[in-house]
């Protein structure tokens, strides 16, 4: 099975509310589909976000890097020949990791097909093809992110990742507020998206942690360059500290693991670059006895549905599971793939990922 073509596609897909961070707002998927054809007919999907405030990409750098840069080392190369074809999309270039993650996806998914099974039992993973999701509440007015945090605990969700990290005195009022209305009913982690100093994160936890409020953990609380930063936080709260943000690649999980930053990884196909890279970090984690996540962008169920399918493969290390991109959306573009209802998502016994088409792509010239 030798690839014949890569072409590329705009996908926009509303979401179904904006979507607030301490980093930016948005209120549409706006991703590049990548589908890499070959000579026997098939074709493999993959998805890139351009989420430049987090990995530096946008629109333009992941066409102009597949286009120009990664596809070419690509066409007439065998599919079953992975860890060089992989090896030739991370050396293509320096960071660019949406591209490189997407066309890695779209190989992954070829290399599945041609076994005829699923990516998930590809990657070694058995038992039971099912992951549950938290659902994200944007950071708003007290009053909005009570309603919508009581709305996804109606909808199911029993895990809530509450964003804050723009005002550290209303943050603590955010969390105290949701925290009494649902009553137990659902899990709280929080996400500061780099939002707070390292000592505003350790009086803000403090003052949560003796308010009697439970937190399953605190994602990425400072700035992604600042590891002492997080290192200092880690060590002074009880509640878990996760990277987000602070890591993107093995060497990073590395050094973050030997000086102790951080409790917990969220692994990101956005910021790996793809599938290679992030069971290289759940492998490390495992060893290091780490907990991770595995987390998204804003995506749609195409780049999603590998994350599910790694997610089931490493079920051991990736404990914790952020994958509601999908269920932020008003559709769902793809025909086949992954089954996303609300907090479950189930992998089906297609082969690759399943994807047999997907809907309302705009086609992009090549340059
Ligand atoms: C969508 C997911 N639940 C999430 O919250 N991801 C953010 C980054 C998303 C973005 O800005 O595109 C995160 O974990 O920081
Ligand atoms: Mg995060």
């Amino acid at each position: 099975m030798k690839i014949t073509d890569i072409r590329l596609g705009m996908l926009r897909v509303p979401l179904k509310t904006p979507f607030k961070t301490a980093l930016r707002t948005v209120d549409t998927v706006e991703d590049i589909v990548v589908m890499i054809d070959t000579d026997d007919g098939r074709t493999g999907y993959g998805e890139a976000a351009p989420t430049a405030v987090i990995t530096g990409d946008t629109h333009g750098s992941i066409i102009e890097a597949i286009n120009k840069v990664i596809g070419p080392r690509l066409i007439g190369r065998d599919i079953a020949d992975l860890n060089r074809n992989v090896q030739l999309v991370q050396t293509a270039m320096e960071r660019n990791t949406s591209a490189k993650a997407a066309v890695e996806i779209a190989l992954y998914d070829l290399w599945a097909q041609l076994y005829g099974a699923p990516l998930y039992r590809m990657l070694g993973g058995g038992g039971d093809p099912v992951v549950t999701t938290d659902l994200t509440i944007s950071v708003d007015y007290i009053d909005k992110m009570v309603a919508d945090s009581l709305a996804a605990v109606e909808r199911g969700f029993e895990s809530l990742k509450i964003k804050v990290g723009k005002d550290i005195g209303l943050d603590i009022e955010r969390v105290k507020a949701i925290h009494a209305a649902v009553d137990g009913r659902a899990l709280l982690r929080l996400d500061a998206n780099q939002g707070w100093t390292p000592k505003q994160a350790v009086s803000a936890i403090h003052a949560l942690e003796d308010a009697g409020v439970h937190l399953e953990l605190l994602e990425q609380p400072v700035p992604a360059r600042d590891i002492d930063g997080l290192k200092y936080v880690t060590e002074r709260v009880h509640t878990p500290v996760m990277a987000d943000e602070s890591v993107f690649g093995p060497a990073e999980v590395i050094d973050l693991i030997q000086r102790r930053a951080a409790d917990i990884i969220n692994i990101k196909l956005m910021k790996t670059g793809g599938i290679s890279n992030a069971v290289r970090i759940a492998d490390i984690a495992a060893v290091h006895g780490v907990d991770c996540m595995i987390g998204c962008m804003i995506e749609s169920a195409i780049s999603v549905a590998a994350a599910v399918h790694l997610a089931v493969a490493k079920a051991g290390i990736i404990t914790k599971v952020d994958l509601d991109g999908p269920s932020l959306c008003t559709f769902d573009p793809v025909d086949g793939g992954v089954e996303f209802n609300e907090s479950e998502i189930a992998i089906t016994d297609a082969p690759g990922l399943g994807i047999r088409s997907v809907r309302g792509l705009e086609p992009l010239a090549r340059a």
